[in-house]
C-alpha cells in the first residue's frame, strides 16, 4: 500500500526551570564577559514553549501523521519529566559538562525525543521559546 499525502504536525508544551549559563571550559572572567547577568552565581528562571514538529504521511486508516495522546506521552518523557520545575545544571545529568543554553536544551530534547518515538524519522524540528523574544530551532543537522 502506498503512503498518503504527508503533513506537519505540532504540539506545544511549556515547563518551567532555572539555570545559569556558565561553562567550565572558560575562565570566571570570560563567564562573566560572555554571559553578563545570565552568569549570576545565583542562576535565573524561565517558562520555556517547546513546539515539536513530525513530518511523516497521514496513515490512510487512521487519519494521522501520529496519534497526538501518544506524541504527548513522548514529550512527557523526554521534556517535562527531565525539566520541569527543575534546575537544569543541577538536576539533569546531561547539563552537567553541556552550557544550559537553549541551542543546547533543544537538542537535548531532540535526542530524547529519538530514544522515545517508535519511528524518530519523521522527527522534523524541535523550536523553544525561552523568552517571546528568543527562539531557538533544531532539526537535528
Ligand atoms: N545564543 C544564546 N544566547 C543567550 C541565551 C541562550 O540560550 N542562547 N540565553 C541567555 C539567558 O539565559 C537569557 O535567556 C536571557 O534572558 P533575558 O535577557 O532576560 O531575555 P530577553 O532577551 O527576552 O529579555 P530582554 O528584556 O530583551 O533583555 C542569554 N543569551
Ligand atoms: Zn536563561
Amino acid at each position: 500500500m502506498s503512503s498518503g499525502p504527508a503533513a506537519y504536525l505540532t504540539r506545544r508544551e511549556t515547563f518551567s526551570a532555572c539555570h545559569r549559563l556558565h561553562s567550565k571550559h572558560l575562565s570566571s572572567e570570560q563567564n562573566k564577559e560572555i554571559y553578563g547577568k545570565c552568569n549570576n552565581f545565583h542562576g535565573h528562571g524561565h517558562n520555556y514553549t517547546v513546539e515539536v514538529t513530525l513530518k511523516g504521511p497521514i496513515h490512510p486508516e487512521t487519519g494521522m501523521v501520529m496519534n497526538i495522546n501518544d506524541l504527548k506521552v513522548y514529550m512527557d518523557n523526554a521534556i517535562m519529566k527531565p525539566m520541569d520545575h527543575k534546575n537544569l545544571d543541577k538536576d539533569v545529568p546531561y547539563f552537567s559538562d553541556v552550557v544550559s543554553t537553549t541551542e543546547n536544551v533543544a537538542v537535548f530534547v531532540w535526542k530524547n525525543l529519538v530514544k522515545e518515538l517508535p519511528n524518530p524519522d519523521i522527527l522534523f524540528e524541535v523550536k523553544i521559546y525561552e523568552t517571546e523574544k528568543n527562539i531557538i530551532a533544531y532539526r537535528g543537522e
